[in-house]
């Protein structure tokens, strides 16, 4: 019995996206790396399954391309969200996550209809949360890398939005090699005892910031909802930003608000459906 899915990306960011309200989907690891495959499988930074949920409208399940599962997606949640406005018509859905909840909406921004609104909640910023192995000020970490003494590696910010990332400050937009040598030797650093998504913003602007992604599993992607939302916070933490700003990613681009009132990150962005097809289980 084959499983329908919707190939989708959000800035670039893509995703096979299952359904699994009626029917358990419990691929294996090796299952969700082979489907990863960009060349023998259908290809994607993350696999993502909607689900039947208690308290919200539905709960989505994340894997990365390695097959790792995490806790949440945030460039998937406006493709989840999306696709679940269109079935029920409603203006708002809420998911649940490993990660906690999210309520995404319509932007109503002028923008068209492929644009959607996701509240990803609270950032978490003390050190047991992002998780560290050790006590640190999170809005600047001692990190020591290795071989690499960059002194623009020095002091990055640390968030979680569920997941757990760091943020270096940049003095310019690093290249594929740069992002591929430092995210890599990174992700597993032992600081980050649940490994760590590891982001470069570089401010070009208190409202305006280049990001690339070095991403826990799944490595140099072209867009993380997540990571931006950490970019936004970590920078604004440090002063460099306003509390609003454009992420401008390899893929496209995504507007972060970090709410003062109610301390929510909230995240528009584009949403695209690529194409369909059906997985053998
Ligand atoms: N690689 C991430 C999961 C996907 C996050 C990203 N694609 C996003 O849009 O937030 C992690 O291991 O935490």
């Amino acid at each position: 019995m084959t499983r329908p899915f919707v190939k989708m990306n959000g800035a670039g960011n893509d995703f096979v996206v299952v359904n699994a309200l009626d029917r358990p989907f419990t691929p294996t690891t090796e299952q969700v790396r082979a489907l990863g495959d960009r060349d023998t499988g259908e290809g994607f930074d993350q696999l993502i399954a909607i689900e039947p949920s208690e308290t919200g409208d539905a709960f989505m399940r994340v894997w990365n391309s390695d097959g790792s599962a995490v806790e949440t997606c945030g460039n998937a949640l406006r493709c989840v969200g999306w696709m679940l406005m269109q079935a029920s018509g409603a203006d708002t859905v809420t998911i649940d996550t490993l990660g906690g909840p999210a309520v995404a909406s319509k932007p109503n921004d002028g923008l068209g209809e492929f644009r959607i609104t996701v509240d990803m909640g609270a950032p978490r910023l003390d050190w047991r949360q992002i998780p560290l192995s050790e006590e640190m000020d999170t809005r600047g970490i001692e990190l020591q890398i290795g071989p690499i003494d960059a002194p623009v590696l020095h002091t990055p910010g640390a968030v979680s939005m569920g997941n757990p990332h760091v943020v270096f400050f940049m003095d310019h937009t690093p290249d594929d090699a740069f992002v591929r040598g430092s995210g890599s030797l990174i992700e597993h650093h032992p600081l980050f005892p649940e490994a760590v998504n590891v982001g470069f913003a570089h401010v070009e602007a208190r409202d305006r910031i280049r990001f690339r992604v070095w991403e826990r599993g799944a490595g140099l992607t072209r867009a993380c909802g997540t990571g931006a939302c950490a970019a936004l916070v970590a920078t604004a933490r440090r002063g460099l930003t306003d509390r609003k700003a454009t992420v401008v990613m390899d893929g496209g681009e995504v507007v972060i608000d970090w709410d003062e009132a109610t301390d929510h990150v909230f995240m528009t962005g584009p949403v695209e459906v690529e194409r369909t097809g059906g997985l053998p289980f």
